[in-house]
């Protein structure tokens, strides 16, 4: 008797939840959702399973979910076994002809079909690309210090437009190309931002391994402001992969994002919490 009467307590917060999501539903139905889905989030099968479910139901409730991913992991490993050496400055990968040659193999191919085959099982109906699609990012280089690391720096959508008239699930791998076809290796944050900004989105969610960003006593602010960031960044408390997540979301938001979230991809159904809940999850940055 008294397991059922848990069971029915169960019940009626399931019900309540669903209830309280309606004006969210409402509130973001036929809106475009930008995801980043970070290396360090991508963890286990069950972590890709929970997220890949979030993004089917997305799709289903009629929000257009476009999921650009990352991979640095997964590239990391692959450079190991073929012993080819890799370093970072700044946050990027110095990328030379044969390590290009691996990022492509490892973004377009393993991870980005990874995501791919977990929507799909999930019953949504995503589609992989790379920012090389219908010339959807064209890049310059960088810094020529860091080989074939791209800057975008023209995009053109019209490929993404299409697939949400299909109601179809962009899911993007980080590759840019030159106007010459030159593959570019572009930051998987960097990536997610120029897309965020040339669909004018309504949200970017920037999922990564923490769960937000967090100030000088630990604790995760939940709202952010751009004063905010810069003076935890002078201060050295918004430090290491966190300074170019900030620094994409800003840029989103002057690009005309009207919000960016930098939440723990690794939580369950993190981002049904934060689309479609009172509670919201992570650090959100609102355009002002
Ligand atoms: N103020 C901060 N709040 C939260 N995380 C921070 C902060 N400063 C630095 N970080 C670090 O940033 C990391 C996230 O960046 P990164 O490892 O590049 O993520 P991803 O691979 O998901 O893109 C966190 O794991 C954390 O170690
Ligand atoms: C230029 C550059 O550094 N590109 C990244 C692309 C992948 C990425 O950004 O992956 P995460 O999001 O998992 O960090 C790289 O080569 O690792």
């Amino acid at each position: 008797m008294k397991k059922q009467n848990a069971m029915q307590l169960d019940w009626i917060a399931t019900a309540r939840t669903l209830s309280e999501a309606l004006p969210y539903l409402q509130r973001f139905n036929g809106a475009t959702v930008v995801i980043k889905l970070g290396g360090h989030a991508m963890g286990s099968d069950e972590a890709m399973r929970s997220f890949a479910r979030d993004i089917a139901l997305m799709s289903q409730v009629g929000v257009n979910p476009v999921v650009v991913h990352g991979g640095g992991p997964a590239i990391n490993d692959m450079l190991a076994k073929l012993d080819i050496k890799s370093e970072f400055v700044n946050g990027k990968r110095v990328t030379d002809a044969a390590t290009m040659d691996v990022v492509e193999m490892v973004l377009a191919g393993l991870i980005n079909k990874r995501i791919v085959a977990a929507i799909n099982a999930e019953g949504g109906r995503a589609v992989g690309l790379s920012g090389k699609d219908g010339n959807l990012m064209v890049c310059k280089q960088t810094d020529p210090a860091l080989g074939y690391v791209g800057t975008p720096d023209r995009m053109d959508t019209t490929v993404l437009r299409t697939l949400f008239g299909a109601r179809m699930i962009p899911v993007i791998a980080p590759l840019g190309v030159g106007e010459n076809g030159q593959s570019y290796n572009v930051n998987g944050d960097t990536a997610a931002g120029a897309i965020a900004a040339a669909l004018k989105a309504r949200r970017l969610l920037l999922l990564t391994d923490v769960a937000g960003v967090k100030d000088d006593t630990g604790a995760v602010v939940t709202e952010l402001t751009a004063p905010q960031i810069r003076s935890l960044t002078e201060k050295g408390v918004i430090a290491g992969g966190m300074i170019p997540k900030t620094e994409t979301a800003l840029a989103a938001l002057r690009g005309g994002v009207r919000a960016a979230v930098i939440l723990d991809g690794r939580a369950p159904n993190a981002c049904l919490l934060e689309l479609f809940t009172d509670h919201g999850a992570g650090s959100i940055i609102r355009a002002t």
